[in-house]
């Protein structure tokens, strides 16, 4: 093993470089939240001003079916996917509930 003529790859640097990846990954993902909850703060006051409801059920029904396809294209888990958007909206739902008790 250690007599092999092919350079031997530290795992450590590898381990470095794929974290490197991972960092601008998550940080790329907070800022996209952070524009999607910008926009959806404005939906609740939207919502609010014109006595809409906080959520709307089929909207989210079309999104997840969306997402599923999407995720199951991109080798995503779809339940992983389905879970994500549950977890965002239900705190979307409760800033536009908050919105709407002023
Ligand atoms: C943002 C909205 O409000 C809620 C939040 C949604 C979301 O975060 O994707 C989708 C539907 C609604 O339950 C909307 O109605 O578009």
């Amino acid at each position: 093993m250690t007599d092999s003529p092919v350079a031997a790859v530290d795992p450590r640097e590898v381990l470095a470089g794929l974290r490197g990846s991972i960092d601008n990954i998550d940080a790329a993902l907070i800022f996209l939240l952070a524009e999607r909850f910008k926009a959806t703060k404005q939906v609740g006051v939207l919502k609010a001003q014109h006595g809409m409801p906080p959520s709307d059920p089929t909207r989210e029904e079309q999104q997840i079916a969306r997402l599923k396809r999407l995720a199951a294209e991109a080798d995503l888990d779809p339940e992983f996917a389905e879970k994500w958007f549950n977890f965002v909206v239900a705190e979307v739902i409760r800033h536009h509930t908050a919105a709407a008790s002023g």
